[in-house]
């Protein structure tokens, strides 16, 4: 059914360059109405300036992005009233209340009913009773709920966040989730960059960045599917000579600490190593058992992949 929803924003080869910084190269994304996209990779990879130019906050040096089928940096204007931003590094005012800085914010967005709007998110987000309270006297947890409320006082119909939970407490992050997955429900388009798995996991399509190019996408079944009875969990004694063991096994792909072992990726249709190989070398194996994969474990993957890196 999302297949053939409209395209709420459309990237088409998209680079963009910081003088001789490439931050964002030849990347191309769809993402259709009422769809979660998730944007994860490490500090550095591109994905604050890919968010900000799909808002038409920064043009873009080659490529194109369209929004509800207007490119993004030339129309920015109209654009600003169908969609929200919430940067890093949301800006409220400490000094104003709750109630304050929503009303400053329906002020400067020239809102008509921006009152109602301001008491039904005041609801709606739990922030009724803190409505009097100062923004700088909120947990981090409201502050990120306000941000939110003051990103959506215009209702938007596409929400681009930028790691708009990062440093707030899981149970809060949670709660921001579901908050938010009420609003998609009701048809809000997201996309969202975030460093937390467990919230890449809650969207619908994942993708997965490094320096600047998308190394991977897909639902997080299907990121997770591709290394199916791939991977495996082991442990054992002497953990440095196991670890030496691994590395220099064919047929396996990765190795990456875990636990108390390694979790192990096995190369395309690569057979499991025999039990057998590590006894040889003295190696008291306590686990050797295929596992199911986790996004965490996709990602590392990818990530190591592309670095090149040498197993450990
Ligand atoms: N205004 C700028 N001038 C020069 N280089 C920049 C500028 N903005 C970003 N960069 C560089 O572009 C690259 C991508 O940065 P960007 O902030 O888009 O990545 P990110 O994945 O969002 O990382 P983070 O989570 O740390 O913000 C980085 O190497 C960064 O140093």
């Amino acid at each position: 059914m999302k297949r053939s929803s409209p395209a709420v924003v459309v990237l088409q080869e998209v680079t963009i360059r910081y003088g001789t910084v490439t931050a964002v190269s030849s990347v191309s994304l769809s993402v259709s109405a009422g769809e979660v996209v998730a944007l994860i990779g490490p500090d550095g990879a591109g994905k604050t300036s890919l968010l900000r130019a799909t808002a038409g906050l920064q043009p873009v040096s080659a490529g194109k992005v369209e929004v509800f089928g207007l490119e993004a940096w030339k129309h920015r204007r109209e654009l600003h009233h169908q969609l929200g931003y919430l940067p890093q590094h949301f800006a409220l005012y400490d000094d104003l209340s709750v109630a304050e800085n929503l009303a400053f914010i329906g002020h400067l967005m020239g809102l008509q009913h921006w009152q109602e709007r301001r008491s039904l998110l005041l609801q709606r987000l739990g922030l009724a009773n803190f409505q009097d309270r100062r923004a700088q006297a909120l947990s981090g947890g409201m502050k990120r709920k306000l941000a939110l409320a003051a990103s959506l006082m215009h209702d938007p119909r596409l929400l681009i966040l930028d790691e708009p939970t990062t440093g707030v407490d899981p149970i809060s992050r949670r709660d921001f989730w579901r908050l938010l997955g009420e609003f998609v429900a009701e048809g809000l388009t997201l996309m969202v960059a975030t460093p937390y798995l467990d919230e890449a996991q809650r969207a619908s399509r994942v993708v997965l960045f490094h320096r600047g190019e998308v190394l991977a996408q897909g639902s997080p079944r299907e990121l997770t599917q591709a290394l199916k009875g791939r991977l495996l969990a082991v442990e054992g004694e002497p953990r440095a000579e196991l670890a030496a063991v691994l590395a220099d096994l064919p047929g396996v792909a990765d190795v990456q600490p875990f636990g108390l072992g390694f979790h192990v990726t096995l190369a395309e249709k690569a057979p499991p190593p025999e039990p057998q190989v590590f006894q040889n070398r003295g190696i008291r194996l306590h686990r050797f058992e295929e596992i199911p994969p986790t996004l965490e474990d996709v990602f590392l993957f990818e990530l190591s992949r592309a670095a090149g890196e040498p197993k450990p």
